[in-house]
This record gives structure tokens, C-alpha cells and sequence, in this order.
């Protein structure tokens, strides 16, 4: 039987990666862009086996699961990739991709390094966005700033964030590569490299 996911796939428009470590800025970023065209991107919502933050929402931000039944559905097949970040697993379920594919929507996926290595084993084909902070030092009050992780949290984010950046440097890695120093800047940018995507999702959505 011929496989018809990779058609599928292709059909759409272009998904779109975002990576960059932890605090550099990719929510506040992909919700600039959900917000502003709105009908045009959908957000994959992940697996995580981390605790919801205050005011996030499970289903929306990340579906939160323990352990044993990520590890289960992970072993299902059910994954297009997954990682381990700071203690926690991490996924991209088929079914979440699927979900904003099915609406012809462009799909973002905010995922770590590991993620990205990952789906360029895949066949998905994204835009990879790489989200940088203008130094380490900003990074640290930022996410301290954030109030949103403990010391220890904080430290192994710290860590992760300097191999991210390491790695970031790669050519050929990410087709865009984004300092988050000023917000609008950044934002502009970001959408800058995403206009041509943009416009071919409206284009069809309004034939
Ligand atoms: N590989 C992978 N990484 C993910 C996924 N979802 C989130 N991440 C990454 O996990 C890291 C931690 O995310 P999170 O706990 O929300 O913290 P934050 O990035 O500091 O807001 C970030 O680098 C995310 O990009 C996923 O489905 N797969
Ligand atoms: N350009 C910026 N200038 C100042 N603060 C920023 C900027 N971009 C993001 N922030 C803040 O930095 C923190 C980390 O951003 P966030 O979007 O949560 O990062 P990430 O999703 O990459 O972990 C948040 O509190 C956010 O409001």
C-alpha cells in the first residue's frame, strides 16, 4: 500500500519550530503571533510530566501527565518525538500536530534541542526558528524575574541554556535565527521570516 502521511504532510502549509533555551523568550513570542493571526497558526500542545504553572491550562498550554503514562503512550508509538529537559519528559503527541494540520492551520512547535534534532529524522519539514537571548546574563534575570522556577529548576535550566546556545551556532541547523533583545524587534522579525507562510495559508483559506 503506498503511504500517503508524507503527501499529507506536505499538503498543508509549512510547520514552524521554535527552540532556544529555556527564558529566552518563545511563549511570549508564539502567543504574540496566535494572538495576532488568529486562524492562521496553531499551537501543538505537548506532553509534559512537569506541574502546571499558575495560570496555565491543561490541554491548551501542555497536557500534563505522570510518568508512567507518557512512558506507556511513548512506547505506543504515539509520539512524533520526545525528550528529557531538566528532570521532566517532554513530547510531541502525532495527534497534537495532526490536530492543528487538520484545520490547515500553520503548526508551531516550541520544543528543545533535542526536539529539533528529532524531527529532522521526520518527515514534517518545518521552518526551524532558533530564539536567542542577547547573553547569559539576561537570560538569568529574566528567568529569575519569571518567578516561575525554584533555585534548583533555575540552575538546570542555566546549564541547559549554555550547551543550547553552543549548539545553536551549528550552520545550517535553524533557517532563523532570532536575538530577543527588544520584544517588537524580535516580534517583527519573526514575522518578517514567516510573511511568505502566512500569506499562502490566507490566500487558500479565503479561495
Ligand atoms: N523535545 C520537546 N521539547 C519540548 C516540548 N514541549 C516543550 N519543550 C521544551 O521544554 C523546555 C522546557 O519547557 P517549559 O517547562 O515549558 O519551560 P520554559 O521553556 O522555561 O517556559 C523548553 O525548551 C521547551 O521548548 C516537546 O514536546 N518536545
Ligand atoms: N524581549 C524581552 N524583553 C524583556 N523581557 C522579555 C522579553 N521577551 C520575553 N521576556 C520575559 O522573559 C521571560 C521568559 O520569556 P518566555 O516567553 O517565558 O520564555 P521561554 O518560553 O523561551 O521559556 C518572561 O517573563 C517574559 O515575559
Amino acid at each position: 500500500m503506498r503511504d500517503h502521511t508524507k503527501e499529507k504532510a506536505m499538503a498543508g502549509p509549512r510547520p514552524v519550530v521554535m527552540s532556544g533555551p529555556s527564558g529566552a523568550g518563545k511563549s511570549t513570542l508564539l502567543k504574540k503571533l496566535l494572538k495576532e493571526f488568529d486562524g492562521v497558526f496553531g499551537f501543538s500542545v505537548s506532553h509534559t510530566t512537569r506541574s502546571p504553572r499558575p495560570g496555565e491550562e491543561d490541554g491548551k498550554d501542555y497536557h500534563y501527565v505522570t510518568r508512567e503514562v507518557m512512558q506507556a503512550d511513548v512506547a505506543k508509538g504515539e509520539f512524533l518525538e520526545n525528550a528529557e529537559f531538566s528532570g521532566n519528559m517532554y513530547g510531541t503527541s502525532k495527534a497534537a500536530v495532526q490536530a492543528v494540520q487538520a484545520q490547515n492551520l500553520i503548526c508551531i512547535l516550541d520544543i528543545d534541542m533535542q526536539g529539533v534534532k528529532n524531527i529532522k529524522r521526520t518527515d514534517l519539514n518545518p521552518i526551524y526558528v532558533s530564539i536567542q537571548p542577547p547573553s547569559m546574563q539576561t537570560l538569568e534575570k529574566r528567568l529569575r524575574d519569571r518567578k516561575t522556577e525554584s533555585e534548583e529548576s533555575l540552575q538546570k535550566r542555566l546549564h541547559a541554556a549554555k550547551v543550547d546556545m553552543e549548539i545553536s551556532k551549528e550552520p545550517g541547523l535553524f533557517d532563523v535565527l532570532i536575538i530577543n533583545d527588544d520584544l517588537d524587534l524580535a516580534y517583527g522579525k519573526l514575522k518578517d521570516a514567516l510573511l511568505e507562510e502566512i500569506q499562502k495559508v490566507r490566500d487558500t483559506n479565503n479561495s
